[in-house]
């Protein structure tokens, strides 16, 4: 089935469930558990997450599997027909970026990955029949350390619950600054409420971030901070009713 979750769950079972081993030591600590749970550096975790082609693909079909669930929904809730360059920062897969394609016909939609990432992407994800219409074009590089496409909407799935609040900053007014005048940004992420009770899934995805990256998951304001400190302004959050929710600011 095409929304199959075999991969999600191998890749949970074998390999985060490795770093959730070692849970107290995160809590402890207060850092991702890659060095114990597979022996090589977590100083750059992506390095470490994508240690051989075999981990990218992995991760990568990780990454996929949701959005064959719910890609629609994050995509289409905000109408996003007014942008037309839309980049998709840190966008794995493509999931993200064909969800765009097909519901935006008219956008024209920049893949930016880490140069592995958009490898693996083109070889096994995106699959061209050679029939389509549709605008999507790939860009390779760090997205901290190289200049960022210029576009008028960026958007940004699971990309700040990896990080820290100064790296997320940091990137959003590298965001920012690229930006066309009348763009914007759309955070796609699963919020937390606003007086962290719950929901419990989104709890746990917190946890799971904390075992594996720098990041955490948020809360709406918290998201809200971050995109005022980079700049962004006329916030709006859209939830979708499913495990993932949005959030546009405008330049
Ligand atoms: C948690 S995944 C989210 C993927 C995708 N947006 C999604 O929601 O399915 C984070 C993505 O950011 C990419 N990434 C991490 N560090 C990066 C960097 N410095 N420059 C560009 N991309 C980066 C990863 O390769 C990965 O594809």
């Amino acid at each position: 089935s095409p929304k199959s979750l075999f991969q999600s769950i191998q890749y949970n079972s074998q390999t985060i469930y490795l770093c959730w081993h070692n849970l107290t030591d995160a809590v402890r600590e207060g850092r991702n558990q890659y060095e114990r749970a597979f022996g090589v550096s977590s100083k750059d975790f992506f390095e470490a997450l994508y240690r051989s082609e075999e981990e990218v693909l992995k991760f990568m079909e990780l990454m996929n599997s949701v959005w064959n669930i719910c890609g629609r929904d994050v995509v289409t809730a905000f109408d996003l027909s007014t942008f037309e360059k839309i980049c998709d920062l840190g966008g794995c897969s493509g999931a993200i970026a064909k969800q765009c394609v097909l519901t935006y016909p008219e956008a024209m939609v920049t893949i930016f990955d880490l140069p592995k990432v958009v490898e693996m992407s083109k070889k096994h994800f995106i699959i061209s029949t050679g029939d389509e219409t549709f605008f999507l074009f790939f860009l390779l590089g760090d997205f901290f350390r190289d200049p960022l496409p210029v576009a008028d909407l960026y958007v940004l799935a699971r990309i700040l619950h990896d990080w820290t609040d100064e790296k997320c900053v940091e990137l959003l007014i590298k965001v920012n600054k690229a930006c066309q005048p009348g763009g914007g940004v759309l955070l796609i992420e699963a919020l937390l409420n606003e007086d962290k009770s719950g929901p419990l899934t989104v709890q746990l995805y917190s946890l799971n971030m904390l075992v594996q990256t720098e990041g955490r998951e948020r809360s709406p304001t918290e998201y809200l901070r971050l995109l005022e400190a980079a700049g962004f302004k006329d916030i709006q959050v859209q939830r979708t009713g499913k495990l993932y929710d949005t959030i546009l600011g405008r330049k």
